[in-house]
């Protein structure tokens, strides 16, 4: 009989934080222990002012992290918001990431036996996650994680997506999530759509990542990794380095770095593979990978205490910005903004990189023999190869604009970070209290009854010192995090993933599924920062230092910021959508424009009733009577008005007054299906709680 499941606390004063063990884009990962149980866990914390923009993705990673059941998955054990962080416990993962591991003993990649046995692991939870309707998105050695006895379980559902979901997330025309290196060309195409065998390819791409220490193109900037991904060969095991491996291990990774999806093998398929007979037991893996690794904190540690260094000596090569966006893009993560001045900086690193990316892409091409027995010289094997600076300039700033202009975007709307996470996860009781200044300073995270963040215990060396204070210079940033309850937020590119994905991969009775209706009817999707100002297509071509943003955030997200103009363009079709019972857009999305549109027509209005007033004072007539009856529209006022100019006015007057009295009910239907969705929400909320 199994076990009955243990339950964790939902309380941060029940934790004991101690050293920081991984860092994401807007999370930090800490080795914990669980007061009540005296257990050793993981908690993942998240800030969620800074995820801000990632909500929907948040809600996902947390759900998709509660629902699954599988020992080669990571399950968490429970969330809870505190303050404005969201902590989710987990089980604590003491090898780390298959990538820290690497980075810290293995910068050549491991041996083939130790590769056959991460991956069999990670590609049985990947069978399990297709069978279940989920695509992860995000495979890659920084995602796999090992246990102190060699037990493998793949993490990080941020990006993950449900083939059931009604908005058919996967295939959404408009984003591409993922880490470019990783990421399968159909993903990057965004041509007809992609399901389920884009994770086979990470998959492949993973597998190189293990054998040889790093993923293939990653030197390069993003943009050169889209534009290589998507016209070179496909990468796999076929340079000198790579004779030590079996052919088996050759022929799985071909058969996984198809580029069309349809003769990719399905992970079930997969499994079946003659590589995998070379996988070995989870002890195995402890007694090779793990035998002698130091404790993850310290490794975590020396590890950013390399970057660091890195950074310093490569600041001046680079200058800091672009080195950053490089340093992050490396390491697998990333958290910078993609925007124009990016772009001009990846194409001018495009060409200091002109020399290796030859020598890659001559290797390429002497795969693609090996492969398939096609002749490609280094010249015409790299299409992306520019003469001159602006040429590649002009390249890429074609590219990201075919990029960028995949998707549109979407009405704002006013949204807390709480509200809109509201059902998902326990709601601490003290978060209301932390919201208000004074209870800010009661944050757990600051509180040693509630739960101090410990110092590492281990950390005995000169560097502990420093440590600390970056230790406590955290905590002070988790609990500055708080931010006043008035404020909004305004949300650009609200992907309109339930309206525009025209196909539906599955079609069966679990897009019913409450939770699935409820991330349908709710995607909050889209950064909820304040709007970007500037038109995109017009930035492309001038200075758009601050417009024309693409945001990669966490993952490889490429969203047009906004492409609407200043003023909202109002069109019956965004409101008929809207206001169908059938839409899955939120209504609530649509009440800025609104608000806008009704405040630009009042403007108007008020404006031709000042231009009548004059005109009527001018011309002697009695206007006292003439405003009422233009306020009121009255029909019979215009045959007395004495010029055709002055009828004119009136007449439109009358029509936007109409239009207003139309746009006060429409605004007053959006209000009460907004009401009624909230309503929807907190029920559901509730009802997931109590299920919990
Ligand atoms: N349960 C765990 N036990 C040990 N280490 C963990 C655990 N969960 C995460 N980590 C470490 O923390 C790092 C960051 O965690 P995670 O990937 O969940 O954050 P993220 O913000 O989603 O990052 P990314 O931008 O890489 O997707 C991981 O790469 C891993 O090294």
């Amino acid at each position: 009989m199994e076990a009955p499941k243990k339950k964790f606390p939902v309380n941060a004063k029940d934790y004991k934080l101690y050293e920081e063990v991984g860092e994401g884009v807007s999370a930090s990962v800490y080795r914990a222990l669980c007061v009540p149980l005296n257990e050793i866990v993981a908690i993942k914390v998240l800030d969620l002012e800074k995820c801000n923009n990632d909500l929907d993705g948040i809600r996902r990673e947390v759900q998709t992290m509660s629902l699954i059941n599988h020992p080669n998955l990571l399950q968490s054990y429970c969330s809870f918001t505190t303050g404005y962080n969201l902590w989710v416990v987990m089980p604590y993962m003491a090898g780390g990431s298959c990538l820290h591991i690497i980075k810290s003993s293995f910068p050549e990649g491991f041996e083939e036996p130790v590769i056959a046995t991460m991956l069999r692991e990670v590609l049985k939870s990947l069978v399990y996650l297709h069978a279940h309707g989920h695509i992860h998105r995000d495979v890659k050695a920084g995602n796999i994680l090992v246990d102190f006895n060699g037990s493998i379980k793949l993490a990080d559902f941020g990006v993950s997506a449900c083939m059931f979901d009604a908005g058919d997330r996967q295939r959404s025309r408009n984003t591409f999530v993922g880490t470019p290196c990783w990421m399968a060309p159909e993903v990057m195409q965004q041509l007809h759509g992609y399901d389920f065998k884009a994770d086979i390819w990470s998959f492949g791409i993973t597998a190189l990542e293990l054998a040889h220490g790093h993923a293939p193109f990653s030197k390069y900037p993003p943009m050169k990794v889209l534009l290589m991904t998507l016209q070179n060969a496909p990468p796999g095991l076929d340079y000198e380095r790579d004779k030590k491996f079996s052919k088996s291990f050759k022929e799985m990774v071909a058969a996984c770095l198809v580029k069309d999806p349809k003769k990719r093998p399905s992970s079930e398929k997969l499994m079946k593979h003659p590589f995998f007979k070379h996988a070995r037991t989870s002890s195995y893996l402890e007694r090779t990978v793990l035998d002698g690794l130091r404790p993850l904190g310290d490794r975590f540690r020396m590890l950013k205490a390399k970057e660091a260094d890195l950074l310093v000596q490569n600041k001046e090569l680079y200058g800091d910005r672009e080195h950053l966006s490089q340093q992050e893009y490396i390491r697998g993560i990333s958290a910078w903004n993609f925007n124009l001045d990016d772009l001009k900086n990846q194409a001018a690193l495009i060409h200091d990189y002109d020399e290796i990316s030859i020598v890659e892409d001559t290797k390429t091409s002497e795969q693609q023999n090996g492969l398939n027995g096609v002749t490609l010289s280094a010249e015409n094997s790299s299409p992306t190869m520019y003469n001159n600076h602006s040429d590649a300039k002009s390249h890429l700033q074609d590219t990201a604009h075919e990029i960028l202009n995949l998707e549109n975007s979407f009405a704002a709307f006013p949204i807390e970070p709480l509200q809109a996470l509201e059902g998902c996860f326990d709601i601490c009781e003290d978060d209301v209290a932390a919201v208000s200044p004074t209870a800010r300073d009661e944050n757990p995270l600051d509180n040693e009854q509630q739960g101090p963040i410990k110092l590492p215990l281990e950390a005995s060396d000169q560097d502990t010192e420093r440590d600390d204070a970056a230790h406590l210079g955290r905590i002070k940033s988790l609990q500055r995090t708080t931010i006043p309850e008035t404020r909004k937020y305004m949300s650009c590119s609200l992907l309109p993933d339930n309206v525009l994905s025209p196909n539906k991969l599955v079609g069966n009775g679990e897009r019913d599924h409450p939770q699935l209706r409820f991330q349908a009817e709710h995607n909050y999707s889209g950064p909820l920062q304040h709007r970007q100002k500037n038109n995109m297509t017009s930035s492309l071509s001038e200075d758009a230092s601050e417009g024309a943003m693409v945001q990669r955030k966490g993952r490889f997200q490429v969203t047009e910021a906004d492409l609407s103009p200043k003023a909202p363009v109002f069109n019956s079709s965004s409101l008929d959508m809207a206001s169908s019972p059938t839409s899955s857009v939120p209504a609530a999305s649509l009440l800025p424009s609104l608000q806008t549109v009704l405040q630009h027509n009042t403007m108007q209005r008020e404006e031709v009733l000042r231009l009548i007033k004059f005109v009527e004072q001018t011309s002697g007539s009695p206007s006292g009577n003439s405003m009422e009856h233009a306020e009121t529209g009255n029909g019979d006022i215009s045959q007395t008005l004495p010029t055709p100019r002055e009828r004119e006015l009136h007449s439109q007057a009358i029509q936007l007054q109409q239009s207003i009295g139309s746009l006060v009910e429409q605004l007053q239907r959006q209000k009460m299906r907004n009401a009624q969705l909230e309503k929807k929400l907190s029920d559901l909320g509730k009802k997931y709680s109590i299920q919990e």
